[in-house]
C-alpha cells in the first residue's frame, strides 16, 4: 500500500464509509494524509463543578447520584444524570444513548467532558464524552487532538483512526521539496510534517509542521502561477476592438456618474482591451465600490466590437441576479445586445437551446456559473471573460477555454483587502487595477455590537423600517451536522420572527440546502420587495445587490470572521438609504467584544482586515483560516502574509537557477507541481 493506494484498503472502510470519505473529497491514502484538522482540542485538567463557566468545553470528575433517567421521543431519548463533587452538582444529559442507564451506577464517580451550557438558569453539560474509569482521561491530558471538518454520516473519530492507520504508509520518497530550500528557510521534513499536523505532541511541533506545509502551498501555487504568466506573456491581442459611443452614450445616461477611481480603471481597461496585448487583469474594489458596472462596460465593448463576452459568478443566485440586471441595463438605454443565462441547474433542453444561441453568436453577453466552461459551451467568438476570485480559473483552465477559440481577455473581481505587495504576489499573473473610493452618495452604515438582550428591539427597528418601506437580512451561522452546537436554525428562526412580525410583514428563509429553483425564487421576491425580511446563511455573502435593503443583523456574531463579517455589512449601504448593521453576540467574553469592535469602529475592509490579524496573533491555533481567502487548504493569506514573502522569494531562487525545473534537486518538484496543476484543473471544471 502507499499514498496512491485506495481508502477502502485501509481497515474499517467499506464501501459506505468509503463513499462519504469522498464525499469530503479523499479518494486515497495521500487525500486522507493531507486532509487537515480545522483545529485542535486541548485537553486540560479535570476543573471543579464550583469551576465551569458557560461556553466552554471542560473537563470534570464527579460521582454518579441518584437515579439515571431517561425521557423524551423514540426518536430524540435523552438520558439525564446528575455528578456531585464538594463544590456542587451538575446536570450532564447524553441524547439517544438509553443504555446509558443501565451502565452508569449511582455512586460510581466517572470523569465527564464536555460543553457546558445555560438552561432555565442553571448550567448543564451536553453529550459530553465519558472516561470510566477516570484514571483514562489522563492518557489524553494535555494532548492536542484534532478536529475535523466532516460531512453527515461520520465521525471525528471514525476520521481520527483513519489517519492514524494511513500515517503507518507515509513515504519519505514524498519529500518533493529541494533540499537547499528546505534548510535554508528551515523547514520540517515532509513525514515529520504531515505527521505532526494530524497528531502534534505539543504546540511547537504543530507550528512546525503547519509552517512546512503552508509553505509548499503557496510555493506550489506561486510556481504554478509564473508557468501561466510565462505562457501569457507573448500572447498579442488578436481582436479588434475599438471604443463605441453607445458605452459613453450610457455613461452619460446613467443616474449616477462614475466615481474617479471607477473612471480611472475604466481607461485602463479599455486601453488594454483596445491595445496590443491580452489582458489578464485584475480589479480589487471593496463591497460596493462599483466593480460590476466596470464588468458591464468591459462586456459590452466586447459585444459591441461583433464578439462575445461571459461573465461567471460563484452562485447561482448571483448569475441570475447578473443576467437580469444586465438585460433590464440594456433594454432600457437601447443598447442593441442579447444576453444569454447559462446555469448547471437548467434542464438539458434549456441548456441545448442556449449552446445553440451561444455557438451561433445570436447572444452576445453571457451570464452564468461555471456551466459556461464546460466542454460543451462552445462560442462564436468569445472575447472577454469575466470572473470572481474564488473561481479564478485553475492554472490550466484558461488553456481549456484557448482551446475553444482564441484566448480571451481576462478580467478578475475582487473584494478582498489586502495590500499590494502580496496582491502582487497573489496574483501574480494578473495586472491590478484598484478602485480605491466608495461612490459619493453613499451615508455610512450605522453599526452596533449587542448582546441577545437586545433582540426584541432589534425586531421593533426592523419592524419601524420595513414600515418605511426598506428591508432586512438575519444571518444566522450555519450549524455542522456534526457539531451540537446552540445555533438558531434559519427555518425555525423565519417561523418565529414572522409570528413576532405580525402577518403583514413577509419573512422567508434561505440556506444551501435548498434546491436551487427554490433559491432563485426566493432571492427574486425580495429583490421585487415581496418578502421584506430574509433569515439567510451565508448563502447571502457575496455580491447579492438589493438597495432597498437597509438592516443586515448578524446572529451569533462571533463565530464569524471579521472579513467575513464586513462581506454580509457589505449588502446594506448600496443606496441611497441610511443603513444600519447589528452583531449580535452571544458570548459574553471580553475578547469577542474587542474583536466585534473593530467593525463598530471602521467601515474600511483593509483596515479591519488588519486589526482582525492583529487581535489574532500568529499562533492562534483555533484562528486559522478564518480569512478564508482564496482557498488554500491550510495557508491563510492575513495570517501567513510573512510564510507568503519567503515562499515567493524562494520561488524565485529556484527559477532563476533552474527555470524549467530540469535539474535533479528539482526533478520531484516539478512532478509535484505538474500533478497540482492536473488536479487544480479537474477540481475547478466540475
Ligand atoms: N459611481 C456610482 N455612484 C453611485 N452608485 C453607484 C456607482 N457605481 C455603482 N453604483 C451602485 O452601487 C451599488 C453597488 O455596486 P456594485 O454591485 O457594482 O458593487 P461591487 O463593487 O460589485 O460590490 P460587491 O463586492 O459588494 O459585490 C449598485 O447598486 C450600483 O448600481
Amino acid at each position: 500500500m502507499n499514498e496512491q493506494s485506495k481508502i477502502s484498503e485501509l481497515k474499517g472502510i467499506g464501501e459506505k464509509t468509503e463513499k462519504l470519505f469522498q464525499k469530503m473529497g479523499i479518494f486515497t491514502i495521500g487525500d486522507l494524509l493531507r486532509y487537515f484538522p480545522r483545529a485542535y482540542d486541548v485537553y486540560e485538567a479535570p476543573v471543579s463543578i464550583g469551576e465551569l463557566e458557560e461556553g466552554k468545553i471542560s473537563a470534570v470528575t464527579g460521582t454518579v447520584y441518584g437515579r439515571v433517567q431517561l425521557v423524551g421521543s423514540r426518536n430524540m431519548q435523552v438520558t439525564t444524570a446528575f455528578l456531585k463533587d464538594l463544590t456542587g452538582t451538575l446536570k450532564v444529559n447524553w441524547f439517544r444513548m438509553p443504555f446509558l442507564r443501565n451502565t452508569l451506577k449511582s455512586g460510581s464517580v466517572i470523569t465527564v467532558r464536555g460543553r457546558i451550557i445555560q438552561r432555565k438558569g442553571q448550567l448543564l453539560m451536553e453529550h459530553p464524552e465519558i472516561y470510566n474509569p477516570p484514571e483514562t482521561y489522563n492518557k489524553k491530558l494535555d494532548t492536542l487532538q484534532p478536529v475535523y471538518p466532516l460531512t453527515a454520516g461520520i465521525t471525528n473519530n471514525a476520521v481520527g483512526k483513519a489517519v492514524e492507520q494511513a500515517l503507518q504508509y507515509l513515504d519519505l520518497r514524498q519529500e518533493f521539496l529541494p533540499g537547499d530550500i528546505r534548510l535554508s528557510y528551515h523547514l520540517a521534513e515532509y513525514n515529520f510534517a504531515v505527521k505532526g499536523i494530524h497528531f502534534p505532541l505539543n504546540k511547537e511541533e504543530f507550528y512546525q509542521a503547519r509552517e512546512r506545509l503552508v509553505f509548499e502551498e503557496f510555493l506550489t501555487f506561486i510556481l504554478a502561477l509564473r508557468q501561466v504568466r510565462e505562457r501569457e506573456e507573448r500572447a498579442d491581442n488578436r481582436f479588434a476592438l475599438e471604443n463605441k459611443a453607445e458605452i459613453d452614450s450610457l455613461l452619460m445616461q446613467l443616474p449616477y456618474e462614475l466615481t474617479r477611481a471607477q473612471k480611472k480603471v475604466w481607461e485602463e481597461i479599455k486601453g488594454e482591451m483596445c491595445g496590443p496585448r491580452l489582458m489578464s487583469r485584475l480589479i480589487q474594489g471593496d463591497v460596493g465600490s462599483g466593480k460590476t458596472i466596470i464588468a458591464v462596460l468591459a462586456l459590452m465593448l466586447a459585444g459591441l466590437n461583433g464578439y462575445q463576452g461571459a461573465m461567471m459568478a460563484p452562485t447561482e443566485v448571483l448569475a441570475k441576479q447578473h443576467f437580469e440586471s444586465i438585460t433590464s441595463l440594456f433594454e432600457q438605454y437601447k443598447i442593441p445586445l442579447k444576453t444569454e443565462l447559462l446555469t448547471g441547474s437548467m434542464t438539458a433542453k434549456e441548456k441545448r437551446l442556449a449552446y445553440e444561441r451561444i455557438a451561433s453568436g445570436e447572444v452576445q453577453i453571457i451570464l452564468g456559473t461555471h456551466a459556461l466552461i464546460q466542454e460543451k459551451a462552445i462560442y462564436h467568438k468569445l472575447a472577454l471573460v469575466v470572473t470572481d476570485e474564488q473561481h479564478r480559473f485553475g492554472v490550466r483552465q484558461r488553456e481549456s477555454l484557448a482551446g475553444k477559440g482564441e484566448m480571451p481577455h481576462i478580467l478578475v473581481m475582487s473584494a478582498t483587502p489586502i495590500p499590494r505587495t502580496l496582491a502582487i504576489i497573489l496574483y501574480g499573473d494578473l495586472d491590478i487595477s484598484v478602485i480605491d473610493e466608495l461612490p459619493a452618495n453613499r451615508q455610512p452604515i450605522k453599526n452596533c455590537v449587542v448582546d441577545t438582550g437586545y433582540r426584541k428591539t432589534a425586531y421593533s427597528f426592523m419592524k419601524r423600517q420595513v414600515e418605511e418601506g426598506r428591508q432586512c437580512y438575519i444571518i444566522c451561522p450555519m450549524v455542522e451536522e456534526s457539531e451540537a452546537v446552540e445555533a438558531e436554525n434559519v427555518t425555525d428562526y423565519a417561523a418565529m420572527l414572522s409570528q413576532e412580525l405580525g402577518s403583514q410583514i413577509q419573512v422567508a428563509s434561505l440556506h444551501g440546502k435548498m434546491k436551487q429553483g427554490q433559491k432563485d425564487e426566493i432571492m427574486s421576491a425580495f429583490a421585487r420587495n415581496e418578502i421584506q425580511v430574509l433569515v439567510s446563511t451565508t448563502v447571502i455573502e457575496v455580491g447579492i445587490n438589493v438597495p432597498n435593503a437597509t438592516v443586515m443583523m448578524v446572529e451569533n456574531a462571533e463565530r464569524f470572521g471579521l472579513a467575513q463579517l464586513h462581506q454580509l455589512r457589505g449588502r446594506v449601504g448600496r443606496g441611497k438609504y441610511q443603513s444600519y448593521c447589528i452583531f449580535m453576540s452571544g458570548s459574553k467574553g471580553k475578547e469577542t467584544k474587542k474583536r466585534l469592535e473593530i467593525l463598530n469602529k471602521s467601515n474600511d475592509g483593509f483596515f479591519i482586515a488588519g486589526e482582525d490579524l492583529k487581535l489574532r496573533g500568529p499562533g492562534d491555533l483555533f484562528g486559522i483560516r478564518q480569512s478564508g481567502l482564496m482557498d488554500f487548504r491550510i495557508g491563510d493569506v492575513f495570517q501567513d502574509a510573512d510564510i507568503l514573502q519567503k515562499a515567493s522569494e524562494a520561488a524565485g531562487r529556484i527559477l532563476d537557477e533552474d527555470p524549467q525545473l530540469e535539474m535533479d534537486k528539482n526533478k520531484k518538484l516539478k512532478e509535484h507541481l505538474q500533478q497540482y496543476m492536473d488536479k487544480s484543473l479537474l477540481n475547478t471544471t466540475l
